[in-house]
């Protein structure tokens, strides 16, 4: 498998004549955690679902877990948890029988030993009897986690796992990713929140169906090539429309108190704010861009070809 357990080329699927994933590539290694990132509707579940076999791409070539994703979707399907959007399992069975329904599902046999495993590993063994319909949001993402393990896959592929859930619960739910990265668990993460993106390995930004970025954290913030400076002073917020259509200035966006003001051209976007600093009251100070002003750039500088 060379080291690599997902290897994909040039992916393609539409929906009518909505062209959704464009050209995939992507490559992902052995127990790395990979973000997917972007805007709704830019195609992160749709590619999700074709690496795990639920959906077959229309074109394009390469393997999940060795397997051919054009030919093999049944076998893939067999060896990969996904965890769906919402929660998909049982709100009036307890925990306990939620997994041991789905271990039928999947035909196991030590169907018991299986569901304690993963019961304890989960740290859900005291509440095996309650039902998951009177869980909190965390607690139910936890019982999603563990019934999607149940069969001890190779890879998981998490389609926004926290959505809704409190950062306590959420860091919680990170603390568990990692454990399972570090047993060698490949892990395929979508999500909106920039503290999660932060904890990936490596991160990919999709919009409109293509991929606009990937690498590292910092390396997709340094392929923006933007220079990012923070306004701050009393009243700054009202001077984010004047300040929107200065030279140099590509995007404002508030921060707290203060406002990132990013551009790729950093000698016109310093002379604007140096210039602005002299006629208002206000301080300016250079800093790193965030991943949050990254997205914003790719996010503004890629095409909705369904925009009128
Ligand atoms: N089965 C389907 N039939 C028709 N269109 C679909 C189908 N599934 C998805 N789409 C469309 O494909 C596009 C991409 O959807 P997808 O759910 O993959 O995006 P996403 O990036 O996961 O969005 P979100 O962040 O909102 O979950 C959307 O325009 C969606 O309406």
């Amino acid at each position: 498998m060379n080291g690599l357990v997902i290897d994909v080329a040039g992916i393609n699927k539409r929906f009518g004549d909505k062209h959704v994933v464009k050209d995939l590539s992507l490559q992902v290694r052995q127990g790395e955690i990979y973000g997917f990132l972007g805007p709704n509707g830019s195609g992160k579940t749709t590619s999700i679902r074709m690496l795990c076999g639920l959906l077959t791409p229309d074109s394009g070539r390469g393997t999940c877990l060795g397997l051919d994703v054009l030919r093999e979707s049944a076998a893939i399907k067999r060896q990969v948890g996904y965890m769906t959007q919402k929660f998909s399992l049982w709100d009036d069975l307890s925990i306990g029988e939620n997994l041991d329904f789905v271990a039928r599902m999947f035909g196991m046999r030590e169907r018991q030993k299986a569901i304690d495993r993963s019961l304890d590993e989960l740290g859900l063994s005291g509440r095996r009897r309650q039902l998951a319909g009177t869980l909190s949001g965390g607690w139910k993402q936890r019982l999603a986690l563990a019934a999607c393990l149940l069969h001890q896959p190779r890879l998981l592929l998490l389609d926004e796992p926290t959505a809704g859930v409190d950062p306590k619960a959420r860091r919680d739910f990170w603390e568990e990713i990692h454990r399972l990265s570090a047993a060698g668990i490949t892990i395929l993460v979508s999500t909106h929140y920039m503290d999660e993106a932060e904890r990936c390995h490596r991160l990919a930004y999709i919009a409109y169906g293509s991929l606009l970025a990937n690498g590292t954290a910092s390396e997709v913030v340094a392929g923006c090539r933007l220079s990012t400076w923070e306004v701050s002073g009393d009243g700054v917020h009202r001077l984010a429309e004047d300040l929107r259509g200065m030279a140099g200035v590509d995007q404002v966006a508030s921060f707290g108190a203060t406002l990132h003001v990013s551009g790729q051209d950093g000698a016109r976007l310093q002379a604007s704010l140096q210039a602005l600093s002299q006629l208002r009251e206000v301080r300016i100070t250079t800093v790193a861009p965030s991943l949050e002003d990254a997205f914003i750039h790719l996010m503004q500088h890629a095409q909705d070809p369904f925009a009128d």
